[in-house]
């Protein structure tokens, strides 16, 4: 861990944390969860810890998620996590060098929700907070050159929110954020596993079944799980077999509701930046783009060649991190990175 760090890069994530720090690479890669003890209000853990303690908590002590959606819906949760996170990268000295904290968060963000992601930066000890859009992050870490007046497209697939975005120029020339990405996904399975099966499944149990069987685009070779879940006419335990072909189903409507959003940002986008799309193709990041046949789904859909990026989980934390490089340029400001902005 880095001692002096005095630019820390972080990807504030719906699910997880990650943080860059320059010269390190990320250094972090933790759940967004803090655990506290609700009798005395104090912190008990963050992270990976918390997370084990989601859902089977005795009743003083609370795991929450403080962001939802891919917003913060718990600020003063946010905040002690941010901190705590600073503090593991910083280690004992932050207090003596506050570190430069750029952090990523979605295109569709209020200014309200961006104040209050500054303000969790600074109260956790950072000398300045930038701020960078997901999307652009997104590209910079997937290794688009962003700077040549050139049209690419970027379909970021999180866990709160999916943002699709086409940049040029340094900048977001169309975009759209909706809320519907990989908890959606756990949640369609887990009405489609009532609905299909009467059988009441936990998220724990919708995730890996995601990431096991689930697929948006039909598989070569049809897979099976076998999950455990509570009978909903029994009222007791119950196993059963499901398959990949199910998931095709259970996923239909928020894959719908992406489909849509990626096709009405090439609706609004200047002909000429769709013709290079079309050249260049769309780069899918985000852990939620890692449901299978997801690039497939879309070249299908589009008709534009599209791929997975490259180390897709961490391309947010590495663009962000990247970023931190023109941090100077942006002081004088020469640089114009979509709405990233410098408050303190
Ligand atoms: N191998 C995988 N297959 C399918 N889904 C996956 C896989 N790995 C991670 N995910 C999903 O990716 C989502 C998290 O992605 P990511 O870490 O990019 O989101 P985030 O940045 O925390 O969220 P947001 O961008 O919405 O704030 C979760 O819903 C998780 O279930």
């Amino acid at each position: 861990m880095c001692s002096l760090a005095k630019d820390i890069g972080i990807d504030l994530g719906t699910a997880s944390v990650l943080v860059y720090v320059k010269g390190k690479g990320v250094v972090l890669n933790e759940p967004s969860v803090v655990a506290i003890n609700k009798d005395d209000g104090r912190l008990l853990s963050v992270g990976a810890d918390a997370q084990a303690m989601l859902g089977r908590t005795p009743g003083n002590i609370v795991a929450i998620r403080p962001l939802r959606e891919g917003v913060i819906s718990d600020y003063d949760m946010t905040e002690r996590m941010l901190k705590e996170f600073i503090r593991k990268v910083s280690g004992s000295f932050h207090h003596i060098f506050k570190p430069r904290v750029i952090i990523c968060v979605p295109s569709g963000i209020t200014e309200v929700e961006e104040r209050a992601v500054v303000d969790a930066g600074l109260q956790s000890g950072a000398s300045h907070v930038y701020l960078i859009e997901e999307p652009v992050a997104a590209a910079i870490g997937a290794g688009i050159d962003i700077t040549k007046p050139e049209g690419h497209m970027v379909v970021d697939i999180g866990g709160g929110t999916s943002d699709i975005a086409v940049i040029s120029l340094k900048g977001v020339v169309e975009s759209a954020s909706i809320k519907v990405a990989g908890d959606q996904f756990n949640e369609a399975i887990v009405k489609y596993m009532r609905r299909k099966h009467n059988i009441l499944i936990g998220e724990r149990t919708a995730e890996q079944m995601k990431m096991q069987i689930g697929c948006v685009f039909p598989k070569e070779e049809e897979t099976t799980i076998e999950i455990k879940g509570r009978c909903l006419m029994t009222g007791l335990p119950k196993t059963i077999t499901v398959t990949s072909t199910e998931m095709l189903e259970a996923f239909e409507e928020p894959v719908e509701r992406i489909l849509e959003a990626i096709h009405g940002v090439l609706e609004r986008t200047p002909p000429e930046l769709v013709a290079d799309i079309a050249n260049n193709g769309i780069v899918m990041t985000g852990g939620g783009s890692l449901v299978d046949g997801f690039d497939k789904l879309i070249t299908a859909r589009t008709g534009i060649h599209t791929v997975v990026a490259e180390n897709a989980i961490s391309c947010v934390a590495i663009g962000t991190g990247k970023s931190l490089d023109s941090v100077h340029e942006m002081n004088d400001g020469t640089v114009n990175l979509s709405r990233r902005k410098q408050m303190n």
